[in-house]
């Protein structure tokens, strides 16, 4: 039974998939498109990404794609646990420039799903953690964007100290949220 439920930022919701468990072990159905589509998921996911990420306190984010290849994406932990960050970018939102964060491991059957017009990024919370996500749109580099993970105006509450985060050279320069021009309407 696929169960779907909005966040405190209503458009962000989390997703929980049904675990058919026996003495092998267990199997779960992660994704039906028209089963999505009738809780409210009906976006075409045509790329599938995924990482790994060695260390704890990697954060990977906050990123997104800029019109007309902004991306929804439908994000779950293969193995690990990640904290899960989606920032609201849409300028017209009652809820422009907040984020939603939730926990997701690889044995909650949870996933995350955040519309086009939210920036993403996540802190792995242990080791080898290996992240899994469908988009709705491929991937165009030309329209790559990006906040600063510790932006203060964001003021995300994050699980690592900025002393000890592993980040990527590119997210270590990102702009400032105050530096964004309007990316989304
Ligand atoms: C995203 C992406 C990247 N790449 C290549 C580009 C780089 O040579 C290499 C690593 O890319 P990047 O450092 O941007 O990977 P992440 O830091 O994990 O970025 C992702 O992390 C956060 C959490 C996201 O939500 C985004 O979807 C995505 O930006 O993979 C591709 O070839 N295709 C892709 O779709």
């Amino acid at each position: 039974m696929l169960e779907v439920r909005s966040l405190a930022i209503p458009d962000v919701k989390l997703v929980r998939t049904e675990r058919f468990s026996d003495a092998r072990g267990y199997f779960c159905e992660t994704f039906r498109r028209s089963a999505f589509a009738e809780k409210g998921i009906p976006n075409d996911f045509i790329q599938d990404n995924q990482s790994c990420s060695e260390p704890v306190g990697t954060v990977r984010g906050l990123h997104f794609q800029r019109p007309p290849f902004a991306q929804a994406k439908l994000i779950r932990v293969l193995k690990g646990a990640i904290l899960d960050v989606a920032v609201d970018l849409r300028r017209s939102s009652p809820t422009f420039g907040r984020h939603v964060s939730v926990k997701l491991d690889s044995e909650s059957d949870e996933q995350l799903f955040v519309p086009k017009g939210f920036a993403h990024g996540f802190c792995t919370l242990q080791p080898q953690t290996m992240v899994f996500y469908k988009v709705d749109e491929v991937y165009s580099p030309a329209h790559d964007g990006g906040i600063h993970w510790a932006d203060s105006d964001l003021a995300i509450e994050w699980p690592v100290k900025a002393s000890e985060v592993r980040l990527s050279a590119k997210d270590r320069t990102l702009p400032n949220f105050d530096q964004l021009v309007s990316v989304f309407e």
